[in-house]
């Protein structure tokens, strides 16, 4: 039987082919943000406010179901910005997330935050589709790419200004990471059945470069489980659900901030 993941991907393959007859290439290569320089992720993750968060634009998902129907970028995104968001993730994927390029590209419109393209790249047109809806970032997931595909998506990523964030869940996925990856996401949920483990994350975490930034993806839901995961060496947190459910996302976020503070200083 299909898992959610491989349903993605067959949908995906289905948009990318109509995206591309419908907008060539060389529209998107002409629409004003694709000449834009990229904000940098990786350097407000290095030197920014702590703790670093990519904060998540999220209206639903495969896993919950509807968190915030009806909420619009412009309600959340400047709030995530100017709590001190590392970036902030934007999901494209309409079918499974509720998503669309449009929220990108309001989110581009309204801050200067790095953006990430949340969606399931499975082609280089979507890299290029990214850069012209104004993102700085794109994620690349181990779980359905070859490390050939990984290094070609990674590097023509990189040749246009995006920086690049791979996702691994699996031990077996280490072997796509590659120089042209800025950061390594590690997913805590397992996405073929949701399940979330922590310790897992951070074996796998053990295992990765040391010079690479090491991002804890998904199913966290408390400042405690960010300390936990920053003293077993992760560098930033990537948090949709938890901030996206409560009434006001970014007074959450900022909450979440100051919670993470005091308990990392404690210990
Ligand atoms: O979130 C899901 O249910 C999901 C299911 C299948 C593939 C991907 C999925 N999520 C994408 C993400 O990577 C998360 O939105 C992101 O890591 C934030 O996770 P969370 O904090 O748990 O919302």
């Amino acid at each position: 039987m299909k898992n959610i993941l491989d349903r993605i991907v067959e949908r995906k393959h289905e948009e990318v082919a109509l995206a591309k007859q419908q907008v060539p290439l060389s529209q998107l290569q002409n629409m004003p943000a694709y000449q834009q320089p990229c904000v940098s992720a990786v350097q407000r993750i290095r030197s920014g406010a702590q703790p670093a968060v990519i904060t998540e634009f999220k209206r639903k998902s495969p896993s919950k179901g509807w968190i915030k129907e009806g909420a619009t970028v412009a309600q959340i995104v400047p709030g995530y910005c100017s709590q001190q968001a590392a970036a902030i993730s934007v999901l494209t994927d309409t079918d499974f997330f509720g998503g669309n390029l449009q929220d990108l590209a309001t989110a581009a419109s309204l801050v200067d935050c790095p953006l990430l393209r949340k969606d399931f790249t499975i082609d280089a047109y979507q890299l290029h589709e990214a850069k012209a809806y104004g993102a700085d970032l794109i994620l690349l997931i181990a779980a359905i790419l070859t490390p050939a595909q990984v290094l070609e998506l990674a590097e023509e990523a990189k040749s246009i200004g995006l920086e690049v964030l791979l996702e691994l869940h699996a031990e077996d996925e280490l072997a796509h990471v590659c120089e042209a990856v800025d950061m390594v996401g590690i997913n805590n949920r397992n996405l073929k059945n949701f399940e979330v483990n922590l310790d897992h994350s951070i074996r796998m975490a053990n295992a990765l470069p040391a010079h690479k930034l090491r991002i804890a993806e998904s199913g966290i839901h408390s400042a405690e489980a960010a300390v936990y995961l920053k003293q077993h060496g992760f560098d930033g947190f990537l948090i949709g659900e938890y901030f996206m459910k409560q009434a006001d996302p970014a007074i959450a976020f900022a909450e979440f901030g100051k919670q993470f503070n005091q308990l990392y200083e404690s210990v």
